[in-house]
């Protein structure tokens, strides 16, 4: 079931929570909502859900949409609208067990819609399989790691058939071991069960790694939309580029349609205009590439300030000669190769540059 808002905007008191957000969610599709704290991505799941309604009137008059599939749910309650929930502290009842916390939903459903005991526990039975939980549904909540207990949040949510599950942080308690397990099981669940999905968080490495579509989101506003691809290599603004991951940021004078960075020319079409204006250029670390001798590419001549080869990228900090930190993300073997040291001078040039004129108006 695909989702469809339209002029959300919402206001607590004086403060806009959202403002003028559009969004299309995709049926099938698992969409994360990316941004820091305070962007408004838990409002806006909370409008989809129904727990919120949104302004009656954005502030341009126009009014708002919620549409599931074709149907316009504004009127329906949460019950209605037939979502699962999974939050960052998803009470699991405490003296219930596994089993009984995902039957649940399913015996307090009215007379009418009730299974009988024996599907009941045919979808139990299932769901604890889907979670990889069988065999733990005597066991009380306590008896279960965070991890395991998300899981059982999950199946919670999944044991009434929902037409859209919303996660809200739904493993940010959780260590960042266990968290990184989890988010590739989401991800393998996902695929299995192909059900709306929307996940809101403000990591962007969960984001890009499990999200169908990223929705990034700042100050109450939608920045920008697209496939953890798209929004990485094509940022749509500084602050996305800024977001998703390290990013070195260097200043030069941009004028028809040309600026520099070192000795070298980067054509920047997108900006013509004659006159001289400040740009920023952004660089990532693994974008760079350190040679011990001028190559001959057009580069920038550094010093080794420091290096770190601990994780699954070297990290190596420069400063330039105009005292500008410079990081750099090599392969472990690129690393090796070149066996840097603290106080040597290399030469980086990089190997994509983006480029961002503030403010800028055609
Ligand atoms: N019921 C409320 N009353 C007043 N202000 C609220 C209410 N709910 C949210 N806000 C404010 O709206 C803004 C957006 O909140 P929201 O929870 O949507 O952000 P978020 O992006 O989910 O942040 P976080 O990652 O910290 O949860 C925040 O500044 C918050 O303080």
């Amino acid at each position: 079931m695909s989702i469809y808002l339209r002029n959300i905007s919402k206001t607590f008191g004086t403060y806009s929570a959202l403002r003028d957000v559009d969004l299309a969610i995709p049926s099938g599709k698992l969409t994360a909502l990316l941004g820091p704290s305070g962007s408004g991505k838990t409002t806006l799941l909370r409008i989809i859900a129904g727990l919120e309604t949104p302004d009656e009137r954005t502030a341009s008059g126009q009014t708002p949409k919620i549409l599931f599939s074709e149907e316009d749910v504004q009127s329906r309650s949460v019950g209605e609208r037939r979502v699962g929930f999974v939050f960052q502290h998803y009470a699991l009842f405490r003296h219930m067990s596994v089993y009984e916390n995902i039957a649940f939903g399913l015996r307090v459903k009215p007379r009418a819609e009730r299974h009988t005991s024996t599907e009941i526990h045919h979808r139990v039975t299932r769901l604890l399989k889907l979670i990889q939980l069988e065999g733990f549904g005597s066991r009380l909540p306590s008896q279960l790691s965070g991890g395991q207990r998300q899981r059982v949040a999950l199946a919670r949510a999944l044991a009434i058939e929902p037409k859209v599950l919303l996660l809200d942080e739904p493993f940010g308690a959780l260590d960042a071991k266990v968290r990184k397990g989890l988010r590739e099981w989401l991800r393998q669940l996902h695929s299995e069960i192909h059900l709306t999905s929307v996940l809101v968080t403000h990591d962007q490495e969960e984001a890009l790694e499990v999200a169908d579509q990223v929705v990034v989101m700042n100050q109450a506003r939608i920045e920008q939309v697209g496939t953890p691809t798209e929004v990485f290599q094509h940022p749509a603004s500084e602050f996305v580029m800024e977001f998703l991951g390290n990013v070195n940021v260097f200043q030069a004078r941009l004028s028809s349609g040309q600026t520099k960075l070192g000795e070298l020319t980067i054509d920047v079409p997108q900006y013509p205009h004659v006159q001289p204006r400040m740009a920023n250029l952004y660089v990532r670390p693994h974008e760079l590439e350190i040679a011990r001798i001028s190559n001959g590419k057009a580069s920038l001549s550094a010093q080794v300030s420091r290096v770190n080869a601990a994780g699954a990228v070297a990290r190596v900090g420069l400063r330039s000669g105009d005292g500008h930190d410079i990081l750099v993300d090599l392969t472990p073997q690129k690393f090796q190769e070149l066996n840097l040291l603290p106080g040597e001078t290399v030469f980086v040039s990089p190997k994509k540059v983006r480029v961002f004129v503030p403010d800028y108006q055609i």
